[in-house]
């Protein structure tokens, strides 16, 4: 009879109660539980524990909280917001604007007042288009457009 593959790590085989003794599938990592044996594909690549980015958000009237210190309300449409972030980040790559200094004007998140960095953070912590478009950046590299209940991000990654 062949082995049963190995689990991914982080996976352990458990014998329910509930259900006749039969085997289910526990992450230790994220407290998930399943019947089917997991695969490796199925194992998310955790990354490292914490991140550090800077961002660059444009809210337009479909936000959350469409309002900033930049404006109250905020009317603009997402077609907008997103052409504004568009030229933001053109002017960025082309190197005739600085991130920090764009964010610190343009950017409807309060951490415009730090140039837009938002500190070290982990999993769990930012909205997840916010999280995933981050964790998937190389340190030093800059997103493409990141669409969260806040609005349209461009995202630094710094750390
Ligand atoms: O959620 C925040 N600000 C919201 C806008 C916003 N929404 C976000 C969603 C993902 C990542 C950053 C985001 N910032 C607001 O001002 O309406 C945060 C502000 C700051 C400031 C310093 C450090 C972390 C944070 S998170």
């Amino acid at each position: 009879m062949a082995d049963s593959a190995p689990l991914p790590s982080g996976w352990i085989a458990k014998t329910s109660k509930s259900h006749e003794g039969r085997t289910y599938y526990f992450n230790t990592v994220t407290g998930k539980s399943q019947w089917d044996a997991p695969t490796s594909a199925a194992v998310a690549p955790a990354g490292p524990a914490t991140v550090r980015a800077s961002h660059i958000l444009v809210k337009h009237a479909g936000s959350r909280r469409p309002a900033s210190w930049r404006a109250d309300p905020i009317t603009i449409s997402k077609e907008e917001a997103l052409e504004k972030l568009a030229g933001i980040r053109r002017a960025i790559v082309a190197g005739e604007a600085d991130f920090a200094e764009v964010a610190s004007k343009e950017s409807d998140c309060s951490s415009a007042r730090r140039g837009g960095d938002l500190g070290e953070f982990g999993r769990g912590q930012m909205q997840r288009p916010f999280e995933e478009a981050t964790y998937a950046l190389k340190v030093g590299e800059l997103s493409g457009t990141v669409d969260t209940d806040s609005g349209v991000h461009i995202i630094l990654r710094t750390a």
